[in-house]
C-alpha cells in the first residue's frame, strides 16, 4: 500500500467515527456557518496579489517534523503581515500533526484572508465541518476521489459558500474535472512516492483553460521559480515547507515576496 492508500484508508475510518461522535445539526449551528466565506479567486486575482498561500505544517510523511515549535497565531501574523494571498491550514492530525482547532485559532484572529482548510475529504461530513471551524476554502485531491466524488463534493463545497482548490498530479487526474473556472492546483509532489518535479506545472499548464485559476503545489523554495510560473500562467504557489522548516515563518514569508520579481 502506497503512502496515499494509507492516508485515505485511516481518514476514512476517522470521518466514520466522528461522524458518530458529531451532528451535523450541531455543526450547522456553530457561530461561524453564518459568516459569509471570503474568496480565493479574488484574492488570487486582485491587484498586486501576491499570490502566495502560505501553508502552517507541523510535519508531513516526506519530511518527519518540520516544525513543532512554531504556533498557529505567531504563524498567522506574521503571514498576515508579509501580504500573502490566503493561508492553508493542514488539519490532518495522524500524518501532518494538524487539528481543526489551528483553523478556528488563525480565524479568530483574522477574517480579512481566506483560509484553506487542508485535508483529505473523502466525505460530505469534513466539507461542513470545514464550514462550521471557519474555512473559506477546501482541498479536493483527484488522485484519491472519482469523478462523481469530484463533482458532487464540489457543489456541496458551492451550496454552502466555499470555494474549492481542485487539486491534480497529471493528465489523468486533470481529466476527471469539469475544466471551467475553477481553481486548479498541480502538485509538483507525486503523494505516493513523494517525488517532487516542478516539470508537473509546466507540462499541465498549458492543458488548463484561461477560465481556471492556476495555482502551483510543493516544492517550490526560490523566488525566482515564483517569476518563472507566472511566465507559464500561474496565478496562486501553495508553499509550506520552505517557510515552516525556519525558526520565524512569517519572516521568511516575508523576505521570499520580497525576492519575487
Ligand atoms: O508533504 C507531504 O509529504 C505529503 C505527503 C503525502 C500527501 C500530501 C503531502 N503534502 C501535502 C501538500 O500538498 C503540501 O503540504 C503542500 O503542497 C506544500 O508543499 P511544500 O511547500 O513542499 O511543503
Amino acid at each position: 500500500m502506497n503512502i496515499l492508500d494509507k492516508i485515505i484508508a485511516h481518514k476514512k475510518q476517522e470521518v466514520a467515527q466522528l461522524r458518530k461522535e458529531v451532528q451535523i445539526e450541531k455543526l450547522v449551528k456553530s457561530p461561524n456557518f453564518q459568516r459569509t466565506p471570503l474568496s480565493l479567486k479574488k484574492s488570487l486575482l486582485s491587484i498586486g496579489s501576491t499570490g502566495i498561500i502560505a501553508e502552517f505544517k507541523r510535519q508531513s510523511p516526506s519530511k518527519g517534523i518540520i516544525n513543532d515549535k512554531a504556533t498557529i497565531e505567531d504563524v498567522t501574523n506574521g503571514y498576515l503581515d508579509a501580504k500573502v494571498a490566503a493561508q492553508s491550514i493542514l488539519t490532518d492530525a495522524h500524518f501532518f500533526g494538524g487539528n481543526i482547532l489551528d483553523v478556528m485559532k488563525a480565524r479568530a484572529i483574522q477574517d480579512t484572508t481566506p483560509i484553506l482548510r487542508k485535508d483529505f475529504i473523502v466525505d460530505g461530513f469534513q466539507i461542513v465541518e470545514a464550514k462550521a471551524i471557519g474555512a473559506d476554502v477546501i482541498l479536493l485531491i483527484a488522485a484519491c476521489l472519482t469523478k462523481e466524488e469530484l463533482k458532487n463534493y464540489g457543489k456541496l463545497a458551492a451550496d454552502l459558500g466555499l470555494e474549492v482548490l481542485y487539486e491534480v498530479h497529471n493528465q489523468e487526474e486533470l481529466d476527471k474535472i469539469e475544466l471551467d473556472n475553477k481553481i486548479i492546483g498541480i502538485n509538483n509532489r507525486n503523494l505516493k512516492t513523494f517525488e517532487v518535479d516542478l516539470e508537473h506545472s509546466i507540462e499541465l499548464a498549458s492543458k488548463i483553460p484561461d477560465s481556471c485559476i492556476k495555482v502551483s503545489e510543493s516544492g517550490l523554495n526560490d523566488p525566482r521559480v515564483i517569476t518563472g510560473l507566472k511566465e507559464y500562467g500561474f496565478q496562486g504557489f501553495l508553499i509550506g515547507e520552505n517557510f515552516m522548516k525556519t525558526e520565524n515563518p512569517g519572516q521568511a514569508c516575508k523576505e521570499f515576496i520580497d525576492q519575487i520579481g
